[in-house]
C-alpha cells in the first residue's frame, strides 16, 4: 500500500454532505483505529447477523432481475440516473428484515431511493412487479406463513429509507444496488449496507452478486459466469471476512501489502462519467504503477480491494458531482477491517 498518500474517507452523518475527498488511497487510517479501540468492547453481533441476512437476500432479489431485465423494469430519475424494479424491490426486502430481526432496537435508515415516482399512476405496473419479487424473495426465507405485503407495505418500508441520519444514536446507512448502470449492462454491482455509531461507521456488509470468489486481476477475468457472488462484512476491530452469496464458510481476508507501486495494481469505475479516466492513469504514472486499470462498477472494488486483488482505488468524479454517503460507507468499513 502507498501510504505516504493515504486519505482517510470521512463520512458526515450529520449534513448527509458529499465526501468531498476525490483521491482515494487506503490502509488503516489514524482515525480508525482511534474509533476501534473505543468500540473495541461494544458488540454489534445482532446487527451483523441480520445485516448479512438482509443483504444476501436483497441480492437473491436482484439476481433475479438481472437474469431477466425487462424494459419496463428501468425508470429514469429526476437526475437522468436509472433506477430498476431491482433497486427499490432491494431496499423494501433489506428495510422489512432490519426491522423485523431487531424488534427492540429503534430504526433509523438512510437510503437512497424514495417512493416518490412510485406512487404516481404511470408506475403502477412496475410497482406491482416490485411487491411480487419482495414477496418472493420473503418466502424464499421460510416467511412463507406470513402475510404477503400490500402494495402499500412495499412503499412504507421503501419509505423507512429517508431518515436524515446525525451524529447521535445508530442509523443504518444502504444502497439497495450500488452500481445500477453496470447492473444493466450484466457486470458488477453491490447491495451495500452500512451501520454508524455515534457518526462512526461500525458494521458494514457488500454483497457482490456477480464477483468472481477469486481474484480479479483484470477484466476479462470479471466475465466469468462461474464461481461468482461474494459477500464481504466487516465489524470494527475484528477485520474483514468473505464467503460466497451462497452460504459457504467465510474467510478471513486481507488488503494487500504491497509497498512497492510497481507491483500494484489499481481499480476505477468501469463508467468514464463517474471518474476522470485520463486523470487517474496519469497520477498512477506518477507513482510507477505499471499495470493498467481494473475497470469494476460499484463498490464491487472495495470488495476486491479488501481481499488484495489490487492495491489502490482511484476515482476523480467530475465536477460537480456528490457522492453519498451510502455509495461508501460499507466499501469503507470493509477495506479498513
Ligand atoms: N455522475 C456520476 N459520477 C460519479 N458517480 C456516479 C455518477 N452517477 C452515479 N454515480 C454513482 O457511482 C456509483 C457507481 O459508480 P462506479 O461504478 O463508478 O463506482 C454508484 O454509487 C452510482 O450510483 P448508483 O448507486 O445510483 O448506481
Ligand atoms: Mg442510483
Ligand atoms: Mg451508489
Ligand atoms: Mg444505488
Amino acid at each position: 500500500m502507498v501510504a505516504s498518500i493515504v486519505r482517510t474517507l470521512q463520512l458526515n452523518p450529520t449534513t448527509l454532505s458529499p465526501i468531498s475527498r476525490p483521491l482515494l488511497f487506503f490502509s488503516i487510517p489514524l482515525q480508525l483505529r482511534a474509533v476501534r479501540r473505543a468500540s473495541v468492547s461494544m458488540s454489534y453481533n445482532r446487527q451483523l447477523a441480520a445485516a448479512k441476512k438482509a443483504a444476501a437476500l436483497a441480492a437473491c432479489l436482484c439476481q433475479k432481475v438481472q437474469k431477466a431485465l425487462l424494459q419496463s423494469d428501468v425508470q429514469s430519475k429526476y437526475d437522468k440516473t436509472p433506477v430498476t424494479v431491482a433497486d427499490y424491490g432491494s431496499q423494501a426486502v433489506v428495510s422489512y428484515i432490519l426491522e423485523k430481526e431487531l424488534p427492540s432496537m429503534s430504526f433509523s435508515l438512510v437510503a437512497e431511493e424514495d417512493s416518490e415516482d412510485l406512487r404516481k399512476e404511470e408506475a403502477q405496473g412496475m410497482l406491482k412487479r416490485i411487491t411480487e419479487l419482495v414477496n418472493e424473495t420473503l418466502a424464499s426465507d421460510g416467511m412463507a406463513d406470513m402475510m404477503p405485503l400490500s402494495e402499500e407495505d412495499v412503499l412504507v418500508a421503501i419509505d423507512s429509507g429517508k431518515s436524515e441520519g446525525g451524529p447521535h444514536g445508530q442509523h443504518w446507512v444502504l444502497d439497495p444496488i450500488d452500481g445500477t448502470k453496470g447492473f444493466l449492462r450484466g457486470d458488477q454491482y453491490a447491495i451495500a449496507l452500512a451501520l454508524l455509531d455515534e457518526g462512526k461507521v461500525v458494521l458494514g456488509v457488500l454483497a457482490c452478486p456477480n464477483l468472481p470468489l477469486a481474484a480479479v486481476a483484470s477484466h476479462n477475468q470479471l466475465i466469468s459466469k462461474d464461481d461468482v457472488g461474494c459477500l464481504f462484512y466487516a465489524h470494527v476491530g475484528t477485520g474483514t471476512y468473505m464467503q460466497s452469496l451462497d452460504g459457504s464458510k467465510s474467510t478471513k481476508v486481507h488488503v494487500s501489502a504491497t509497498e512497492n507501486p510497481e507491483e500494484a495494481s489499481f481499480f476505477e469505475s468501469f463508467e468514464a462519467a463517474h471518474s476522470m479516466h485520463d486523470l487517474s492513469g496519469l497520477i498512477a504514472k506518477k507513482l510507477g504503477v505499471k499495470a493498467p486499470p481494473v475497470r469494476i462498477d460499484s463498490q464491487a472494488k472495495y470488495g476486491a480491494l479488501s481481499r488484495g486483488d489490487g492495491a489502490i482505488y482511484l476515482r476523480f468524479p467530475h465536477k460537480g458531482y456528490r457522492e453519498k454517503i451510502w455509495d461508501h460507507a460499507a466499501g469503507y468499513i470493509v477495506v479498513a477491517g
